[in-house]
């Protein structure tokens, strides 16, 4: 199938530019020489069926897993030899692993956490937090702006799924992200919660460049501004969700007759 990039696609120089991006298993090719460029402000997913490499994409963004080959530009620095924690201090956030959190602090001191560890001051303060009105003052703007304002008091633990969901994107938001990667941020939640945190996200929209992995495709086509479809670790389309519904081989190759 060709590789192909719609019309519509910005000519201002990309926030992220990914350039033949390659990853093998022995014998399975997780990444085939991926292409992709993330315009600064916009909501860009990147769906293909079980298997297409678009974890192992995401891996190799954030420095996870380290390319066979290709490149990895970040505001037009190369950081393709950078380890995951130097590109988390450019700017490269990754966010929806639960393991992250701290089950037995509370909500606010998970972002407080976030908020140490970004500025680097994690030793010396995090002895009390709670003492440290900048620092929780600051985190309770992350609270609200995922709207997990009145649970800043609760243990972690004590949280549902979808609000833990919600407090891993304050977190991931507390690092000041140049670009966030969204891994599943739907993942294991029921219709409503889906629902609260696409409209979470849909508040985020021009004020933070996003790359959305998500297999919820009614999330995806409510948020997205362009699409890339990955098949057996290749890029086939990248468009808007208009142009990616009705494209025959995205179609055939992904959505099926339900989604279009
Ligand atoms: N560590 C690994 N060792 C061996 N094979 C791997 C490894 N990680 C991924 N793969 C293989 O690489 C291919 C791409 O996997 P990947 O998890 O990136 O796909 P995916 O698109 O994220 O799938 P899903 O939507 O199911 O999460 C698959 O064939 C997978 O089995």
């Amino acid at each position: 199938m060709a590789n192909e990039t719609n019309s519509a696609s910005s000519t201002a120089a990309p926030l992220l530019q990914v350039r033949g991006l390659r990853k093998a298993f022995g014998a399975v090719r997780a990444t085939d020489g991926v292409d992709l460029a993330l315009q600064k402000g916009e909501i860009h997913a990147l769906i293909g069926p079980n298997g297409a490499g678009k974890s192992t994409l995401i891996a190799q963004l954030c420095g996870e897993l380290q390319p066979d080959a290709g490149s990895i530009v970040l505001g037009g620095e190369d950081v393709t030899a950078l380890a995951a924690f130097a590109r988390a201090r450019k700017g490269l956030s990754r966010s929806f692993q639960i393991t992250e959190l701290c089950p037995d602090y509370t909500v606010l001191e998970n972002v407080v956490l976030s908020l140490l560890l970004t500025t680097g001051r994690a030793f010396q303060a995090w002895s009390n937090p709670r003492h440290d009105p900048t620092l929780t003052a600051s985190a309770a703007r992350w609270l609200g702006e995922v709207g997990l304002d009145d649970r800043a008091g609760i243990h972690v633990r004590d949280l549902a799924h979808g609000e833990k969901r919600q407090l891993e994107l304050a977190v991931a938001l507390a690092r000041s992200p140049r670009l966030l990667l969204l891994d599943e941020p739907m993942a294991g939640m029921g219709a409503e919660e889906s629902a609260r945190m696409t409209a979470l996200l849909n508040g985020l929209k021009r004020r933070y460049t996003i790359l959305l992995v998500e297999h919820d495709m009614d999330a995806v086509f409510a948020l997205a501004d362009r699409i890339t479809v990955l098949v057996y670790g290749k890029t086939i389309f990248t468009g808007t969700p208009d142009e990616v519904r009705s494209h025959p081989e995205v179609r055939a190759a992904y959505l099926g007759e339900e989604a279009c």
